[in-house]
């Protein structure tokens, strides 16, 4: 059963406390603190939405279904984080719900008046996940800024679908769903451009990409993993051993000792 991830169901109801039916699609909400996710969360779920905290952590956790094109969809609403990269609580929770929790898609929303700093979350979740969608919020500030976003350059650059939003305004919002709808489906297949690092850590990636590959199979992106075992994040390694299975863990952990 190696690399094998459990069932998606049973998974997100007992590390995530979600409750899903097989056939809804699930939507992953990320973005940096105060760019308007909870705003879009509210815009797209109204009232059909719970609160509560992730379990075991002090975090709050929210949850919303909408319906497109008679498809559900079950809206999970992540903490604001600047990284993926677990270094606050906040960040393990998005992290592991982007790894581990499998959504169909990745909402990542970004402050179009600040969307250099923005992009840095939007290529972590890129580097996990091949089904992200980028939401271009708050264009009305923009505008006001005189601020003018080459959209459909950014997401040749980024290769993921970009939508532009006002969400307070509900401007966007419908081709939001129907980007989506179809990410999800898999009419539109992202395809994000990938960052490419020194040599000596491209090697470092080739090497361990086998044995990772042969560990985790695809229920996780191995050049991420890589990357991650890499940089010493030994927590991550951690939650592999909790997520996926008890035996991947150690292996892995060997293989990277040996680089
Ligand atoms: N002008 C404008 N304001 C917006 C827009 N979207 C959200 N806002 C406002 O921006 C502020 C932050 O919005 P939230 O939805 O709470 O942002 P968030 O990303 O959920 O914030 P955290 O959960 O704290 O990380 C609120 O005052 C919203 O009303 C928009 O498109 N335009
Ligand atoms: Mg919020």
């Amino acid at each position: 059963m190696n690399g094998q991830i459990e069932n998606r169901a049973q998974v997100l109801q007992e590390h995530f406390g979600i409750t899903a039916d097989s056939q809804q699609f699930i939507i992953a909400l990320a973005g940096n603190p105060n760019v308007g996710k909870s705003t879009v969360f509210n815009a797209l779920t109204g009232l059909r939405q719970h609160t509560g905290n992730w379990p075991g952590k002090t975090v709050d956790n929210a949850q919303g279904t909408f319906t497109h094109h008679k498809q559900n969809f079950l809206l999970v609403d992540l903490p604001g984080t600047y990284s993926i990269l677990a270094h606050t609580v906040e960040e393990e929770v998005a992290r592991d719900f982007i790894c581990f929790g499998k959504p169909d898609a990745t909402l990542v929303v970004l402050d179009a008046t600040c969307l250099e700093r923005n992009l840095n979350l939007a290529l972590q979740v890129m580097d996990i996940t091949a089904n992200c969608i980028v939401c271009v919020n708050l264009m009305d500030e923009a505008r006001k800024k005189n601020i003018h976003i080459d959209l459909p350059a950014l997401e040749r650059e980024l290769g993921v679908p970009v939508v532009a939003t006002a969400a307070r305004q509900g401007e966007g919002l419908e081709s939001l769903k129907e980007t989506l709808y179809q990410v999800s489906i898999g009419i539109k297949q992202p395809s994000p451009r990938q960052i490419t690092y020194s040599p000596v850590v491209e090697e470092a990636v080739a090497a361990l990409l086998p044995g990772i590959t042969r560990l985790v199979g695809t229920a996780l992106n191995p050049r991420w993993v890589a990357l991650r075992l890499l940089d010493g994040d030994t927590g991550f390694i951690e939650q592999i051993h909790r997520h996926i299975t008890r035996q991947t863990a150690l292996p892995l952990a060997k293989e990277v000792a040996a680089i």
